[in-house]
């Protein structure tokens, strides 16, 4: 079995609570408040931009070859056009994303990503980028298929469903695949324990959506 077989074998509870949290089956049934996937989208932003940020300065730590791979994955996944039209339907605006401060639990996540980063390795922050795209892609192959009754939460399922983010999650596997081969036991153990940190934080970050969580 590859690392990252293991490594989601060893959260499989975690990752199956994202599953099954209310947020994804009110979105999955069409009954989730526009206002708190308002509140996910808004949050979101928040989260996919630092985690743009995150995918350049871990390229930085990079060989050149994973670097370029990292960075290419940065510019390619489709995931900022599905969202621009998501924002424009509810009318999120850049005084909303500005304005609305980071949230407890997106504030965690990011500051998790970042701690991998600068105070663990870049193995292990490169890792903790992975149940982003896994999970995700993983979901959307799930639901797209179910149909959701409301176009605009079909259209997120369809998003991860797509080959676009698909392939952008095959990549990233084999970056973290390789990665873990080239490294010491105990930075795969580091890598291990950033990738399951990301899945707990995924899973929280849909409760943290549902309640609408402030400080
Ligand atoms: C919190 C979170 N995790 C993952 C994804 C998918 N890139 C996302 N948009 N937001």
């Amino acid at each position: 079995m590859n690392y990252t077989d293991q490594w989601h074998q060893a959260v499989l509870p975690t990752w199956q609570a994202s599953f099954d949290h209310p947020f994804i089956t009110a979105l999955h049934d069409g009954t989730l408040p526009e206002d708190t996937f308002r509140y996910y989208l808004i949050q979101d932003h928040h989260y996919l931009t630092a985690f743009a940020a995150l995918h350049e300065a871990i390229a930085e730590h990079l060989p050149a070859d994973q670097a370029q791979v990292l960075l290419a994955l940065n510019e390619g996944s489709g995931e900022d056009t599905i969202r621009d039209k998501m924002h424009a339907e509810l009318g999120i605006t850049a005084t909303d994303f500005a304005t609305t401060p980071v949230a407890p639990t997106a504030y965690a996540y990011i500051s998790h990503m970042y701690y991998q980063l600068n105070e663990v390795n870049p193995q292990a922050a490169v890792a903790g980028l992975l149940p982003c795209y896994w999970l995700y892609a993983q979901i959307g192959a799930h639901l797209a298929k179910l149909t959701s009754p409301k176009p605009l939460y079909q259209a997120f399922f369809d998003a991860y469903a797509s080959d676009d983010f698909t392939t952008s999650t095959n990549q990233m596997l084999d970056l973290v695949n390789q990665t873990a081969a080239a490294s010491s036991p105990d930075v795969q153990t580091q890598m291990a324990t950033a990738f399951k940190r990301s899945a707990v934080y995924e899973s929280h970050f849909w409760q943290m959506a549902y309640q609408k969580e402030r400080w």
